[in-house]
């Protein structure tokens, strides 16, 4: 089996994480690639190597300058997140599809790397003010931080034409039917010749 890559780019709060976590529990031939980044861990509610693998901005640099990324991005001021290729050869040597969720530009540049073995998704908030709300109501992030991801969201709506589907999240339970709908497909589709 050729391995594909199913990512998963939104403003941050328009759901892409709960959608992909779905995903990961209907179709087992999934695997989420966990990404590196350099922000502090969440308290207690997130794990090394589970959730990111979390790395001193030295430890990150080295790795861009080992060319060990596909992408990575200063996606909030100081905080560096990327996609290593070792993740990614990591999941299609188990035999599974990747399914990974990032930010805009680091999906477009996952999908311009990988090309036609990847699906690049977009998850479009309802509106920027659900979206606010949404991050408010996870209360995950300070005010402050919500403001910067609201504030990078308006700019980042203007690349979901760049994407090659996009789901409108503005009912759950219909978000989760189109993902697991376009995902199949894909999948199914045959292998790309790379
Ligand atoms: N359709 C929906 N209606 C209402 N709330 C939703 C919907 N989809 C997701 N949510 C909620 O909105 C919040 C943001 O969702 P989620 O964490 O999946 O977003 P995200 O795009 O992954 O954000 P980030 O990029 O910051 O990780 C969560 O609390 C989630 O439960
Ligand atoms: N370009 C990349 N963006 C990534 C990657 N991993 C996660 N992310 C995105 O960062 C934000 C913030 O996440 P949070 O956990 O601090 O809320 C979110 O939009 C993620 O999708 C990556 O490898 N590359």
């Amino acid at each position: 089996m050729q391995g594909k890559i199913i990512i998963f780019s939104a403003p941050s709060g328009a759901g892409k994480t709960t959608i992909v976590k779905h995903l990961l529990q209907v179709n087992p031939s999934l695997s989420f690639s966990i990404s590196a980044c350099t922000r502090d861990k969440r308290g207690r509610s997130e794990e090394n190597g589970k959730d990111y693998y979390f790395m001193t901005p030295e430890e990150f640099t080295e790795k861009i300058s080992h060319d060990e990324f596909v992408e990575w991005e200063e996606v909030y001021e100081g905080a560096f997140y990327g996609t290593l290729k070792s993740e990614i050869e990591r999941i299609w040597n188990s035999g599974k599809h990747v399914i990974l969720d990032v930010d805009v530009k680091g999906g477009l540049s996952i999908k311009h790397f990988y090309k036609e073995r990847a699906l690049a998704i977009f998850v479009k908030p309802p509106s920027i003010e659900e979206l606010a709300n949404r991050l408010t109501a996870r209360n995950t992030d300070s005010s402050s931080s919500i403001s910067s991801r609201v504030f990078k969201a308006k700019f980042e709506m203007e690349f979901e034409d760049q994407f090659d589907e996009v789901i409108v999240n503005d009912n759950l339970e219909k978000a989760f039917a189109e993902a697991t709908k376009l995902v199949d497909e894909f999948l199914r589709s045959e292998p790309a010749i790379v």
